[in-house]
């Protein structure tokens, strides 16, 4: 299964720090990609920067047609699934949603337009209070993967991690 984020709603410098925490949360927690709409490039570079030096192959894109990206995911035999509090419970769908091939997890910022109810084959919630996109992406991606993201090991970087139960312990990769 492979999971792609769309993260739609972004405020132009009041959202970078949120925006940027978004996509290293997508790339730690499993998914493969980013779509964003409204962001500039310091929010890309962020991210390349630490794909480069950590590993593996995450790609930030930024879009202007969220709807249409969706459509062509749908087209394509893709499922869309949007975290709303106002969803289904992540634990009625969470079964069906790990049997597809490509998902598309939308996440808003602020007011989500209605377009992505209603494109969405999934509404799902995780709990119905609401909280912050980053946390229910991270619980999302941990329910699809099983938690099994947090120990892949991501070829490609510079720098890699000895887990140490004290201190810091960093490999430069030659
Ligand atoms: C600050 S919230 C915006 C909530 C806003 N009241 C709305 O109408 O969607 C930003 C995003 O966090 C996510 N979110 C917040 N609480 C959630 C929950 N309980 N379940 C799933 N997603 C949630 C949604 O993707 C939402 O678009």
């Amino acid at each position: 299964m492979k999971v792609s984020v769309l993260r739609i709603g972004h405020r132009l410098v009041r959202d970078d720090r949120v925006t940027t925490h978004a996509a290293l949360v997508a790339r730690a927690f499993g998914a493969d990609r980013i779509y964003m709409t409204g962001v500039d490039q310091s929010v890309s570079d962020t991210v390349a920067g630490v794909t480069k030096r950590w590993g593996g192959k995450f790609e930030v894109q930024v879009i202007q047609d969220w709807k249409g990206l969706a459509k062509a995911w749908k087209k394509e035999g893709g499922k869309v699934a949007h975290l709303t509090m106002y969803g289904i419970n992540i634990d009625e769908a969470a079964e069906r949603l790990r049997k597809e091939e490509r998902i598309l997890v939308i996440i808003g910022a602020e007011k989500v337009p209605r377009e992505a109810y209603e494109l969405a084959d999934y509404n799902i919630a995780i709990g119905n209070q609401p909280h912050s996109e980053i946390a229910a992406l991270a619980i999302f991606l941990d329910r699809m993967f099983k938690g099994k993201q947090l120990k892949k090991e991501l070829a490609g970087g510079r720098l890699k991690i000895v887990p140490a139960a004290r201190g810091k312990q960093v490999r430069e990769i030659k």
